[in-house]
């Protein structure tokens, strides 16, 4: 295990923070909409600048796979923009390509490749391994494509044989964004028409960046028709940032100012899906001031301003609704934190999906939150949270490499004013590379 010697938690934040620095510049831009345009930009005949995309290491492996398998990408006249160009690589021999801890990046790839007939060794690292693949390999093996498990049945490494992608009809039984975006990438790639049956809507970028790019594609009432039509990738895209980033800032800026009325933060150019808002909605229903001002519409997703206040008198508030989960669900362990510590009490109700993250965020979360002297009650997929717990460090606080639940640490530590080792504390640069420097930015201790 790796501890984090290099940058201890050693400043005391809490009620005193005067200064909350805009912190704009060192946010990330969203790493689910990243990893679509990559592979839209991959999909182009034309070369494709990226402006803004996520440089987390989720990101980057995806373009390290490409690169791999052919294409170019060159960094771009700016320092925000990268270029993609060139083709896929005719296969002289078969490619293996390692996406790391990221099963949006190796999913999706898996489904366009399937639809360009791209032989290819999909793998990633031990977590990764031990993340379900069945949900995505039996329906595109059901609409003709030919993978095969290389280790244990339903897991990575997964074989690409060549065979000809049909489309067709699925049903996909997990609530999952992923199963549904890899299906649709197999589609969009092999310009076959399909049709997806789902179980609850998540998050909804891809069916919304293909309406936007000009292919057919109708979703609605947990069903989803695709059909080819004149797609026509953009030669420069610009990605917002990423709400699933933000929710960390924006909750320490909260929790330290819940009785400061007058404190303001916002955050400009931020993806606002509605599918990706769950968590602020939950902080309003719990109490908390924050408003969401969509500004424009960029590759048919909303984009604007998000803007928190202090105050609030809030309290832990429940997590009932299966649809607000998704639209929140990698907020969840840092949901879980906050409500250990505001009056009250909350039930989290359902939370299977939790179960196959980078981590099983459950029990995971849970034992994260004890080495900081917190507890809830877990019943199977259920959760209850009794609230007005006060952090107490117990010793090294464990992550198990999984970056959401290193930033929830981060956070619970500086808005208590607290000192610990975080273990794998860096993993955060999965998805937020400059995760600290930003916490050093917002809470004035930037050199
Ligand atoms: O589609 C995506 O980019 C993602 C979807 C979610 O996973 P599921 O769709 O499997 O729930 C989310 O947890 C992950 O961080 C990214
Ligand atoms: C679960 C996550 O991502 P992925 O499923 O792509 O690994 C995440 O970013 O929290």
């Amino acid at each position: 295990m790796i501890d984090y010697p290099d940058r201890p938690i050693d400043f005391t934040l809490g009620r005193q923070q005067q200064v909350w620095a805009n912190i704009d510049g060192y946010l990330p831009s969203d790493k689910s909409i990243s990893h679509r345009m990559i592979l839209f930009a991959a999909l182009a005949r034309h070369p494709v600048r990226l402006r803004d995309l996520n440089r987390g290491k989720a990101v980057t492996l995806l373009l390290d796979a490409l690169q791999q398998l052919g294409l170019e990408v060159t960094p771009g006249q700016t320092p925000q923009t990268l270029e993609i160009s060139g083709e896929f690589a005719q296969a002289t021999h078969e490619r293996r390509v390692d996406l790391g801890p990221s099963s949006a990046a190796a999913r999706l790839l898996i489904g366009m490749l399937v639809g360009l007939n791209v032989p290819c060794i999909v793998d990633g690292d031990e977590t990764l391994r031990n993340r379900p693949f069945d949900w995505i390999v039996e329906p595109l093996n059901q609409m003709g494509a030919h993978l095969e498990y290389l280790g244990r049945p339903g897991a990575l490494p997964i074989r690409i044989h060549q065979a000809a992608f049909r489309g067709g009809a699925a049903q996909i039984h997990i609530g999952s964004a992923q199963a549904i975006s890899t299906l649709l990438f197999a589609g969009v790639a092999a310009r076959k028409p399909m049709s997806i049956r789902y179980p609850v809507v998540a998050r909804d970028h891809t069916q919304r960046i293909i309406n936007s790019f000009g292919d057919r594609l109708q979703d609605e009432q947990l069903q989803i028709h695709y059909q080819p039509r004149d797609c026509a990738i953009p030669e420069e895209i610009s990605i917002p940032r990423d709400p699933s980033a933000i929710a960390y800032p924006a909750a320490l800026f909260l929790l330290c100012n819940r009785h400061q009325e007058q404190q303001r933060l916002s955050f400009d150019n931020v993806c606002l899906n509605p599918t990706r808002l769950g968590f602020f909605n939950w902080l309003l229903a719990c109490g908390f001031n924050l408003t969401l001002e969509v500004d424009s519409i960029r590759h048919g997703e909303p984009v604007g301003r998000l803007l928190l206040r202090g105050g609030g008198q809030p309290r832990a508030h429940d997590l009932r609704d299966k649809h607000q989960f998704h639209a929140m669900i990698d907020e969840v362990p840092l949901a879980l934190a906050i409500s250990c510590v505001l009056p009250g009490s909350a039930t989290f109700s359902d939370l299977y999906e939790l179960t196959f993250k980078e981590s099983d965020r459950i029990a995971a979360t849970r034992s994260m939150l004890n080495a900081l002297g917190l507890d809830y009650q877990v019943d199977g997929y259920d959760v209850r949270v009794e609230g007005g717990q006060v952090p107490s460090v117990q010793g090294a606080i464990p992550t198990f490499g999984d970056h959401r639940l290193s930033m929830t640490a981060h956070v619970l530590l500086l808005a208590h004013g607290l000192q610990a080792t975080i273990l794998e504390g860096h993993c955060y640069q999965t998805s937020f590379p400059g995760f600290a420097q930003c916490l050093d930015r917002l809470t004035g201790r930037e050199a």
